[in-house]
């Protein structure tokens, strides 16, 4: 492992990449995956599993996923645990390097993975240092430079890194939704039966699309939904067309406050429905702002598995899977809106329920994927409340 300098020498001729930081800060490292240039806003996210889950969630994209667990890969990857085949995050940042996979679902190494998404890693990089630095001075804009024969431009990475401009204001919801309407009714994985269907539906939801995570998808097929995803760009009376027992909106990437040209409107309008409807992550923020609540970018986000929130309704706290680098702001909810949950990490809002209207959200990821199953009790919850409409 080579610590982090300023000099563009790279400290030995085994260096196949670098990471460099807008503040002009280096760490060399070896490459992984394709080999290419890539730049994004560089978080962490503290979860010790589900490495694949979290690269192929679209809620990263324009992300560079720094990994505080060491040891990264060395289950390998599978064809199941796929959260989306759209872009998601752009390339990760590791400790060790990846070993050979020890697994009976493996079918190919992180490192091919990665080379066949096109997705660009380093490893070898002091992480604990990295995420120090994000947590004293914020998430950095950054590059991953994969070059095999050990050259870098440094003054010309640095300057990619200095230009890109950051998700602040940055819409890339409409980028990762898909573009066509599509049913679904695959329900969660079982060790025993790997994926089901659901053949006998007891409600009719439309997802709309801002960069769904499957699992999300899966969640609402396992409490009896029959599922229609519309795009992100699908217009009120698309989805009132489809005659739908409730409405989801789903997580994604992105600034929320970016989406108010198209999602924003539209949310507004499905309110008026009285239709009973549900917000994750990228949702909740955007229902918020339907609400005449706003949205801030943080300082670090929340990324990671062992995040405690605690639920109003029942006064129990959940262990909470979550990523989100955008918040409600607490101060902000109008007095239509109750508060339901609260992250116990630093009291930042949670989930909040309509007084007057069917409608709920939350900012974490009920659906896990990877994390704990603490708030599947969510998506329950959203199929009792159809009933009570119905
Ligand atoms: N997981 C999500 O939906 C993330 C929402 C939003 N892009 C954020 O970073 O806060």
């Amino acid at each position: 492992m080579i610590t982090e300098n300023k000099d563009h020498i790279p400290p030995h001729k085994n260096i196949t990449a670098a990471l460099v930081l807008a503040d002009g800060s280096i760490f060399w490292g070896y490459g992984v995956g394709a080999t290419d240039t890539i730049v994004g806003e560089v978080c962490f996210n503290t979860s010790i599993t589900g490495y694949q889950e979290i690269l192929t969630d679209p809620s990263y994209a324009g992300q560079i996923v720094t990994f505080t667990f060491p040891h990264i890969g060395n289950v390998g990857t599978n064809d199941q645990d796929l959260e989306s085949t759209v872009p998601a995050a752009r390339g990760l940042i590791i400790r060790e390097d990846i070993t050979a996979p020890s697994n009976f679902r493996n079918r190919t190494t992180l490192q091919n993975w990665c080379t066949a998404r096109s997705l660009v890693g380093i490893s070898g990089i002091d992480t604990r240092r990295l995420t120090r630095r994000i947590r004293e001075q914020g998430a950095p804009s950054g590059v991953i430079c994969h070059s095999p024969d050990g050259t870098f431009d440094i003054p010309a990475l640095m300057k990619q890194a200095q230009s890109w401009p950051g998700l602040e204001g940055m819409d890339l919801a409409a980028e990762v939704s898909c573009t066509e309407t599509y049913q679904w009714s695959e329900k969660r994985w079982t060790l025993e039966n790997g994926y089901q269907n659901n053949d006998t539906p007891k409600a009719h939801i439309v997802a709309v699309d801002y960069g769904v995570k499957r699992n999300i998808l899966r969640c609402l097929a396992t409490v009896g939904a029959r599922i229609t995803v519309v795009p992100a760009t699908a217009t009120a009376e698309d989805i009132l067309a489809l005659n739908p027992d409730g409405i989801f909106l789903s997580n994604g990437p992105g600034d929320p406050a970016a989406t108010g040209e198209y999602a924003i409107p539209v949310i507004r309008k499905l309110l008026d429905s009285n239709i009973p409807m549900f917000g994750i992550c990228l949702g909740y923020q955007m229902l918020a702002l339907a609400i005449g609540a706003k949205t801030s970018k943080m300082h670090q986000g929340h990324r990671g598995a062992n995040h405690p929130v605690m639920d109003f309704n029942t006064n129990k706290v959940e262990i909470t899977s979550m990523n989100h680098g955008f918040m409600v702001d607490k101060d902000s909810l109008p007095d239509s809106a109750r508060i339901s949950h609260i992250s116990l990490f630093d009291q930042t809002l949670c989930g909040f329920e309509l007084k007057d209207k069917p409608v709920f959200s939350v900012q974490h990821h009920p659906e896990a994927s990877p994390g704990p199953q603490d708030s599947h009790y969510l998506f329950d919850r959203f199929m009792e409340l159809i009933a009570k409409h119905a």
